[in-house]
């Protein structure tokens, strides 16, 4: 981080303010201090990197020269990681300085992302033996190709067949039709020359739903697509423009029998199709990915929290007083709300993913002893968690964005890609509805469950516990507030359950019915991962060993977690809980409260996520807070700035005028 001397003054006063030990906070939020250290020395390492640093900002390349620049990029970063993986025998500590190298998203993200964990998690050891070691050292390159033109979410319904020929023990991969073509796989366009293909096998005639292949699309010398291969790039996007998202179709493409990856379900040689012990877990790469999200998502709040809280504490505009000067937006209690929920926002996703982490690891360990039990409950919390942290998410980076005015709009503000990369995650892994809908499934199954007074899995208990104390007072305590989020999915999941029987009871069949209830069936989803993210964060805020000092400062910002959802959603408190009126008065004035509490502290919480100005890449957020002078200077950066006079003004502007006289 850069030292204070050069620093703005208002963020040396707001620094001398912070009531705790700011590496305090980073090494908790970090894991340890060693981990700090070891993040930071990683850094150092990937900034000290000449050649990654861009001449001029991305924004003014071309699409083609900002891809082109995006991979120059990441293969000088994989050496890096090369270089400290031999040097330290262990791979770097998790980071986020591909932010600062990239700053999109790197062509290889689905090569490390999902390429490589699916070989992993789907392959038998001797197809993990003859792969991994290839796509780890980069020798192949790929992605994971499953989204087609038609289908994304439904992938029982993918088009892509894969036919066995017994006679040569090859699949034939062929996309029959246009919707059939895969459409959307990052580094597709022109990165890869591998990829994990989902498609539905065919043996004999006979359909046995879709697995997982690997074909090799591209020829390894000259980067030529192989015959029978139609690949492409998919154009410019939202966000992810670096990302080369691509489309492919083949066309009598053959591949060895042993590229089906077979740790589920096997093809033997002769055509006999053995069943996998459960075929979702061709699904499991989602999974993995769907939990990663989460941590995303808490990233993605920090970076944009600490470009506004940075910039409102430097930002002076209108009074509060007449009598004083002009006041710090960060004073006004509107932009607290706007922003304070963006901080507490990322610590209740970064608990939450360091929970679904150990959720996934446990069933991990589990089904490799063959044991499913914890399955369905890993996916449908994966589910819910990624489907809701990601558009909250998105709406924080939003109101970030907002809460900086006219100069959030600029794109060297960062926030206008960091909204457009944050909010991809609400679609991709996964489209929000449709993965509500999935938890929703198991909310019925578990609520049926519980009226049999069954024991149900931990993350869904409550429900049973809330049947009994749904007559039990409201109390205006954070654990109070955990358990009124329970009451309300509670009488969400049960209010959905009722509709499906009541259509039933109209002589609907069950899926009719599911599709009537479905907009409540979401909602139930909703509340279930509201309760969840209030339980998990204030339990762990409760646990953990933070000094005094910052314990105070991290529950304040879990209760302001609570607060604000119980005043958002104050209706369905209502409707579902015990709370009053008068409770609701309370938690609004506590809410306020807690605004101004939290308020000195606001530029230390940032500092806390110890973000640096390269990962923040914004000339709003840096930690010296040279605001306008980092405006000017990028502003002067701009190629038109590089000229007095713009040839268009020879050609078409002095033309024009000189027109109009006559
Ligand atoms: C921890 C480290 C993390 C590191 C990673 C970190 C960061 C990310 C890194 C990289 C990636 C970044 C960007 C990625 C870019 C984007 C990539 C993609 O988008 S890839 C494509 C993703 N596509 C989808 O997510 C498709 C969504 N659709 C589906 O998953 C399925 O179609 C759906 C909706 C689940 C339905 O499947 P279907 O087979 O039709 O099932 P049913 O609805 O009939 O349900 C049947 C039962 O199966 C259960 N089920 C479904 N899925 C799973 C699962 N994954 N695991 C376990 N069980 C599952 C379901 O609950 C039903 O059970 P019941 O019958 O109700 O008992
Ligand atoms: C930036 C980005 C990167 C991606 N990268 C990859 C990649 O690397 N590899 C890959 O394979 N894919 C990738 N994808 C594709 C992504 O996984 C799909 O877009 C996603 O799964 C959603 O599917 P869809 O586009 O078919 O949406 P659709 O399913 O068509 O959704 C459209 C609408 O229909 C609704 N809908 C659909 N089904 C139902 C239902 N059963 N019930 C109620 N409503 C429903 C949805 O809620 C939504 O409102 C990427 C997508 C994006 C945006």
């Amino acid at each position: 981080m850069s030292t204070e001397t050069k620093c703005n003054p208002d963020l040396v006063r707001e620094r001398a303010k912070c009531t705790f030990d700011v590496n305090e906070l980073i090494n908790l939020f970090y894991g340890s201090e060693k981990a700090t250290k070891e993040r930071r020395h990683f850094e150092d390492a990937v900034l000290a990197v000449k050649e990654l640093k861009d001449a001029i900002p991305e924004e003014y390349l071309s699409h083609k020269e900002r891809y082109e620049n995006g991979v120059r990029k990441a293969t000088i970063l994989r050496d890096v990681y090369r270089d400290y993986k031999a040097k330290h025998n262990r791979d770097p500590p998790p980071n986020q300085i591909t932010k600062a190298v990239i700053k999109d998203i790197s062509p290889f993200l689905l090569h490390n992302g999902m390429f490589v964990p699916t070989i992993a998690g789907q392959g038998t050891p001797e197809q993990q033996a003859e792969w991994l070691p290839k796509a780890e050292s980069m020798q192949i390159i790929g992605t994971y190709a499953q989204t087609e033109l038609g289908h994304g979410s439904f992938i029982r319904g993918l088009e892509t067949i894969a036919t066995y020929d017994p006679k040569t023990e090859e699949f034939v991969l062929n996309n029959p039709t246009l919707t059939s073509f895969k459409w959307w796989p990052g580094g597709l366009g022109s990165t890869v020359n591998h990829c994990v293909v989902v498609a539905q096998l065919y043996i004999n005639g006979k359909s046995h739903g879709i697995h997982p292949f690997i074909a090799q699309i591209r020829d390894l010398d000259t980067h030529k697509p192989l015959p029978g291969v139609k690949v492409g790039e998919i154009g410019p996007k939202m966000g992810f423009q670096t990302a080369n998202n691509g489309f492919l179709g083949f066309d009598n493409f053959r591949i060895p029998r042993k590229n089906m990856l077979m740790k589920n379900a096997q093809v033997l040689k002769d055509g006999t199709f053995v069943k996998g012990i459960n075929e979702k877990l061709t699904y499991g790469t989602m999974v993995m990915v769907r939990v990663g999200i989460v941590g995303d998502c808490s990233f993605y709040a920090a970076l944009a929290a600490t470009i506004a809280v940075r910039y409102s504490a430097v930002r002076h505009q209108s009074h509060i007083k007449a009598s004083e000067p002009e006041a710090q937006i960060l004073d006004y209690l509107t932009q607290q709300h706007k922003l304070f929920i963006a901080v507490a926002s990322s610590h209740v996703y970064r608990n939450a993913y360091l929970w679904m982490e150990k959720m996934y690891t446990n069933v991990m360990k589990e089904l490799s002893q063959d044991k499913q039990d914890n399955l369905p409950e890993l996916h449908a919390t994966a589910c819910c968690l990624k489907a809701v942290c990601s558009r909250d998410a998105g709406s924080l980076v939003e109101e970030c964005r907002l809460a900086c005015g006219g100069h959030g709009y600029m794109a060297s503000s960062n926030l206008p890609l960091t909204y457009g990369v944050t909010i991809a995650a609400v679609t991709y892994e996964g489209e929000r509805t449709v993965l509500l809908l999935q938890t929703a499934r198991y909310l019925m199954k578990a609520w049926m469950a519980a009226l049999k007074g069954k024991v149900l899995s931990p993350s869904v208990s409550y429900l049973l516990n809330s049947l009994k104390e749904s007559k039990k007072p409201w109390q205006n305590t954070p654990e109070g507030i955990v358990k009124g989020f329970q009451h309300v999915s509670f009488g969400k999941v049960k209010a959905a359950y009722e509709t499906i029987q009541k259509y039933m009871k109209q002589g609907k069949d069950y899926e009719d019915a599911w599709n009537l209830a479905s907009v409540q069936l979401v909602k139930a989803s909703e509340a279930h991962s509201r309760a969840i993210l209030c339980e998990v964060s204030w339990e762990a805020v409760c646990s953990s060993s933070a000094s005094p000092n910052l314990s105070r400062v991290l529950q304040q910002l879990a209760q302001l977690y609570l607060t604000y959802w119980t005043l958002e959603t104050s209706g369905d408190l209502l409707l579902y809980s015990n709370i009053t009126k008068d409770d609701l008065i309370i938690l609004r004035d506590k809410y306020e409260e807690l605004l101004v509490a939290i308020r000195p502290n606001a530029v230390g919480l940032v500092d806390g996520f110890d973000l640096r100005d390269e990962i923040l890449n914004s000339t709003l957020g840096s930690y010296d807070g040279r605001v306008y002078e980092r405006l000017m200077e990028e502003a002067l950066k701009s190629p038109l700035n590089q000229e007095t006079v713009n040839s268009s003004f020879h050609k078409y502007l002095k033309p024009m005028m000189e027109k109009a006289k006559l």
